[in-house]
């Protein structure tokens, strides 16, 4: 079961200094081992002088399952090898996080990382055949200590949230309470004036939103609206010129840490570290928001599951289809189980099985109390699954409230394309029809 389940490596390319520092291993030169064990069945009896520092290597090895059978791809023997090297002990996993109103959360995200990668082995190092070289740190001699029940509270309101304060300075040491103006009022988001250009383009003109607690918020609007603009200002990955974010009452400009330790999210072009398999991904993810390994690995678990992405964990992430992409970043933006939920097109290259997954997820996860703001262009899923809906046209609000408010006595498209200014002209384009090629 453990050993099915190995806590992927530790990578953060962002700190390539750590990994300078430890002993690295090219995948390729772990390959290279159990590439010879299958051959060494059938080699004959006039290499001994050769196969005896092989048994001792052998021997030395901290766990050898035995000689496996001739594998057919590089990609199978790095899960072989990965195997193979360590299977630590498996703590106590929990089933629900308990309350930790006295638990202090990790609050610094930049700390959380160094903690984990001390005191985590590298248990698995995977490639696709044609995927660059994966590299990784070998795991310490000791196994991981077990690790002890998570800290992480269950979404909740807001009453106030404890951060380090500036964030720019932060300390672990001097814990201050951020103020929750917001979430006495049951918002989980509140936008007022928010205002992007780029040169001459006003992205968002000064958009006003308030996203109650537990609401299933949509946000449509014609190509180049705003509503990505909109999103990565809200996920704190594009300042706004103008205007203020509240998330559950956190000032994001005052406090970003804060607040995105609120969110999880599922951003525009999806771009991501797609070296990593989708496990060591989903790893990363978790540390980084804090959460223990253990609770990572379980979470994984839950989630390759509900996504059905249990055969792709072990792939390069930059083998995914499109929609497996989706999945396993999804899969990452819920892995804290975080308040709020901003996600730019969750729905957009899903197959409808894995949609209909992803919205009985999400409504559950609203049903608990949690808040999804997303985007999207599927008018008829917005209309059957969203309360509150906002339509953005050339960087503006042009209609706001439940769906029932803005569709009237139309559809959802209708109105939608009503607001968007109709339909545009189609005609001088006759040439299409020539088929001259
Ligand atoms: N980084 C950028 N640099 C310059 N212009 C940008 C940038 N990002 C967005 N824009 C412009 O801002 C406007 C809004 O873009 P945005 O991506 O927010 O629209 P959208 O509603 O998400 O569109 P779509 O439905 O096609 O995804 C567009 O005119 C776009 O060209």
């Amino acid at each position: 079961m453990t050993a099915s389940l190995p806590v992927p490596n530790d990578i953060d390319p962002e700190e390539p200094d750590r990994h300078s520092s430890a002993r690295v291993v090219r995948i390729s030169d772990t390959v290279s081992q159990p590439s010879e064990k299958p051959r060494r069945p059938a080699r004959p009896p006039r290499q001994g002088g050769k196969s005896a520092p092989r048994k001792k290597r052998s021997a030395a090895a901290p766990v050898d399952p035995g000689p496996p059978p001739p594998l057919p791809s590089d990609l199978e023997i790095a899960a072989s090898v990965a195997a193979a090297i360590i299977v630590p002990p498996k703590p106590p996993l929990p089933t629900e996080a308990p309350p930790a109103a006295s638990a202090p959360e990790t609050t610094a995200v930049e700390e959380s990382v160094p903690a984990v990668e001390e005191s985590v082995p590298v248990e698995q190092a995977t490639t696709a055949p044609d995927a660059p070289t994966v590299e990784t740190a070998p795991a310490p001699a000791p196994p991981a200590p077990p690790v002890s029940e998570p800290v992480v509270a269950p979404p909740a309101p807001v009453e106030a949230e404890t951060e380090a304060q500036p964030e720019d300075e932060a300390s672990p040491h001097a814990p201050v309470v951020v103020p929750t103006l917001g979430a006495a009022a049951g918002e989980a988001l509140v936008l007022r004036g928010v205002t992007k250009r780029f040169g001459s383009t006003h992205a968002v003109d000064g958009i006003d939103l308030t996203v109650p607690a537990g609401t299933f918020y949509g946000l449509v609007g014609p190509n180049g609206a705003g509503k990505t603009t909109t999103l990565s200002m809200i996920a704190g990955l594009l300042e706004p010129d103008r205007g203020t974010i509240e998330v559950a009452g956190v000032d994001a400009a005052a406090h970003p840490l804060a607040a995105k330790k609120l969110m999880g999210v599922l951003p525009d072009r999806l771009r991501t570290f797609d070296r990593l398999t989708g496990r060591q991904l989903l790893y990363y993810y978790g540390v980084l928001r804090g959460l223990p390994p253990a609770v990572v690995e379980s979470r994984t678990t839950d989630l390759a599951r509900a996504f059905d992405l249990q055969e792709a964990l072990g792939r390069s992430v930059s083998d995914y289809s499109a929609g497996m992409l989706k999945k396993v970043m999804l899969a990452g933006a819920m892995i804290h189980s975080p308040r709020l939920l901003v996600l730019d097109e969750p729905f957009e290259a899903v197959d409808p099985v894995s949609s209909a997954i992803i919205l009985d997820i999400l409504s559950a996860y609203v049903a608990h109390g949690g808040t999804v703001i997303l985007s999207s262009h599927g008018m008829e899923l917005v209309e059957r699954v969203c309360t509150r809906v906002a339509v953005i046209v050339a960087g503006q609000v042009l209609a706001e409230g439940t769906v029932d408010e803005v569709r009237g006595e139309l559809t959802l498209e209708q109105r939608f394309v009503e607001l968007a200014g109709g339909l545009s002209d189609v005609e001088g384009l006759e040439w299409l029809h020539t088929f001259s090629g």
